[in-house]
Parts: structure tokens; sequence; C-alpha cells
């Protein structure tokens, strides 16, 4: 198996279910002319965290991890009228082209960029009483990924999603012994979910135009 041929399975799979889509390709353009980093999840990965939130039946949605607001188009598609994304970052560059590519789609009523760090955001979320929320998408910094699992815990109910990007990198997961600090937050935000009594959580490993990575999933049960 190659790079090329995941690509071109992702490039088959996407011309038959997840057809072109103005919106879309304008934020995806609007972010690549303004320089932000192709990091944003592929879009037969965004119309899952659409189908997600469908089957979640999510009202509100909190993102960690803004970037230039792709999957936060997604995520706000499957909100039901009345429905709130509120998504945190941290860059102004890149909140200020998220913020224009969420309008530019019509969702800009319904969806909320917040900026500052999320480990200053999250607390003030909880202050406010802006939670529970029904799904939670966690895709920013990874060594932050066990706290950003705590703030999820704490603004969730029992019945809520908690979905996370990029847990496997390319199987680097693997290395215990990994000086990234970036393995090193997934793999103890993996360990977490496993050890959480209050989660049932799985992760599945991707390949495709984004190489070699994968989602975890956990749903928050009341608990022991
Ligand atoms: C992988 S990108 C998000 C991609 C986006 N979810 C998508 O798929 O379209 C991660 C984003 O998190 C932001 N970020 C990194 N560290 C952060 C932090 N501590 N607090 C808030 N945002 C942060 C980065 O600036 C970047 O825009
Ligand atoms: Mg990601």
């Amino acid at each position: 198996m190659s790079q090329e041929l995941w690509s071109a399975v992702d490039r088959y799979l996407t011309d038959l279910l997840v057809p072109s889509d103005p919106a879309l390709e304008a934020a995806l353009e609007a972010s690549r002319a303004a320089g932000l980093p192709p990091i944003h999840v592929a879009p037969n990965q965004g119309k899952m965290l659409l189908l997600l939130a469908k089957l979640q039946g999510a009202r509100s949605i909190l993102e960690i991890g803004t970037l230039g607001g792709y999957s936060a188009i997604w995520l706000a598609r499957a909100l039901p009228p009345g429905g709130r994304l509120i998504t945190l970052e941290a860059n102004p560059k890149h909140a200020e082209v998220a913020r224009a590519n969420l309008e530019r789609a019509g969702l800009g009523e319904v969806v909320d960029v917040w900026l500052g760090w999320a480990l200053d955001t999250l607390p003030q979320l909880a202050a406010e009483g802006r939670g529970p929320f029904d799904l939670i998408f966690i895709d920013a910094d990874k060594p932050s990924n066990p706290d950003y699992l705590r703030w999820a815990l704490e603004l969730s109910r029992p019945g809520s999603l908690i979905v996370a990007d990029n847990v496997v990198r390319g199987g680097e997961v693997l290395e215990g012994s990994s000086r990234d600090p970036s393995v090193q937050g997934i793999r103890r935000f993996n360990e977490m979910l496993a050890a959480e009594p209050r989660l049932i959580a799985t992760a599945i490993q991707t390949v495709g135009s984004k190489g070699h990575d994968g989602f975890a999933i956990a749903l928050v049960t009341a608990g022991p």
C-alpha cells in the first residue's frame, strides 16, 4: 500500500460520495490563499463528522482547533435550527479566516469562533455555563490532548460524544520512548480514554489523502 493508492481511493470515494460544494471549496481556497497550513480534515472525514453529529442529534457542538473553519462548516451543517457551535482557536489569523469562511457558508450566526488559548477559553466556557455540549471535537495542539479530554468531560453530559483527530500519527503512537510531545500527548490521551470509567471508547486508524492516522471516539456514560 502506498500514499499514491490511498490518495487515489480517497479521490474515488470523495468524487462519488462527497460532491464538490462551493462554500467548502471557497473555504479551502481562502485558507490556502491566506497561507494557512493544509492540516484540515479530508472531505470524506468532514462528512463523517457531519454524520456523527447528525446521528448524535447534536444541538450544541464544541470544537477545539478551528484553523480555517473547514471542519466547523461540516459540523455546523449537521445542526438543527437553533443549534450552536463554539470553536476555539489561538491564532488570530486563523480565527479571522475562519470567521470569513463561516460567514460565506451562511453559518456566521450559528458558529462562534472564540479566540484564545484553549486552556484559557475552556475554563471561561465552563464559568459562563456554556455546556454541556452534545459533541466535542478535539483537533488542536496534541500535547494538550490530556487536558482537552479532562475539559471535554467537564463540559459534557451522559450521552455526549467526544471525537479526537490524529491519534495514530503514521504509527508513531507506538513509540513509548518518543521525545515528540505530540506523540506523548496522544499516548497519554489514549491511556486516559482506556482508564476513564465514564467513557466507552475506541480508536480507528485511517489511511487516505491525509496519510496514515486515526480518530478516537468516545461516548460519555453515567459512569460507575
Ligand atoms: C489541525 S488544526 C484544526 C483543523 C480543523 N479542525 C479542520 O479540520 O478544519 C489545529 C488548529 O488548532 C490551533 N491551536 C493550536 N494550539 C492551540 C491552543 N492551545 N488553543 C487553541 N487553538 C490552538 C492551531 O492554530 C490550528 O489552527
Ligand atoms: Mg486533525
